[in-house]
């Protein structure tokens, strides 16, 4: 289904990692639009990391698998700037693979799930980071997620693992919990950054295409998030 629109959330400023940009740079092509990809192995959490973004509210009970491919739509403002997110939720099945292995190259940005609950579900992040170094665009951002930050007690994988294996990749890390919510809108709002660049007079300059720029822990995440710096194009494995 298409989602509708919402928007005017007013991010902190300077909250956001500072991410590898795509050329041209897309503030040439305002009204800013960015397609984001939520990937990760099915229960990982990304439809319900979309509808907490999106609604605010947690989907909890019965898990219903996601079929396909679906997206919505989300305006949001940085530094004044109207971005206007498309996020495609995808399904994390094996069988739906090739219908998501179509869309990979029309994302500039993709934010890869696992959970922390799941050893699996983390140990798979290598191979779903090859499957987007064969299908994705040369320069996606890619931001590493782990999910269900919120159930503690079943944690299966430590978050200097998962902060580790972002380091290896060259990827900005955030831990997240849709259920409480957080981080989610960090994570969102850090790849809408990359779309349109520090304030006037932050004092940065943009990082030339393909260049990486050092990658500051977003403010504001949570402390245990582990969130960690450098975002660059993936590397080949
Ligand atoms: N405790 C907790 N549960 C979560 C969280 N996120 C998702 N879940 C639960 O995990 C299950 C799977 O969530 P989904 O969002 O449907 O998973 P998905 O990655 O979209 O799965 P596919 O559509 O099959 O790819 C559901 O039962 C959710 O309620 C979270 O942050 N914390």
């Amino acid at each position: 289904h298409t989602g509708t629109e919402s928007g005017g959330t007013l991010p902190d400023k300077g909250t956001g990692c500072i991410l590898a940009r795509p050329s041209p740079p897309l503030r040439t092509r305002c009204p800013c639009r960015l397609q984001v990809m939520l990937l990760g192995d099915s229960g990982v959490g990304k439809t319900c990391l979309l509808t907490r973004f999106k609604d605010g509210a947690f989907l909890s009970g019965t898990f219903i698998a996601t079929v396909g491919i679906d997206f919505r739509n989300k305006v949001v403002a940085v530094d004044g700037v109207k971005v206007k997110l498309q996020i495609w939720d995808t399904a994390g099945q094996e069988r739906f693979r090739s219908v998501t292995h179509a869309y990979y190259r029309d994302a500039q940005a993709l934010l890869l799930l696992y959970d922390i609950t799941s050893k699996l579900s983390f140990d798979n992040i290598r191979a779903w980071l090859t499957e987007i170094h064969e299908y994705a665009q040369k320069d996606v951002v890619i931001m590493l997620l782990g999910n269900k930050a919120d159930v503690s007690g079943e944690r299966a994988v430590r978050t200097e693992d998962g902060a580790s294996l972002a380091r290896e990749y060259g990827v900005p890390f955030l831990e997240t919990s849709a259920k409480t919510g957080m981080n989610v809108e960090l994570a969102f709002l850090a790849v809408a950054r990359w779309v349109t660049g520090p304030p006037a007079g932050a004092g940065g300059t943009r990082a030339p295409p393909g260049l990486t720029r050092s990658c500051r822990p977003p403010q504001g995440a949570q402390a245990a998030s582990g969130a960690a710096g450098g975002a660059a194009p993936l590397p080949h494995p």
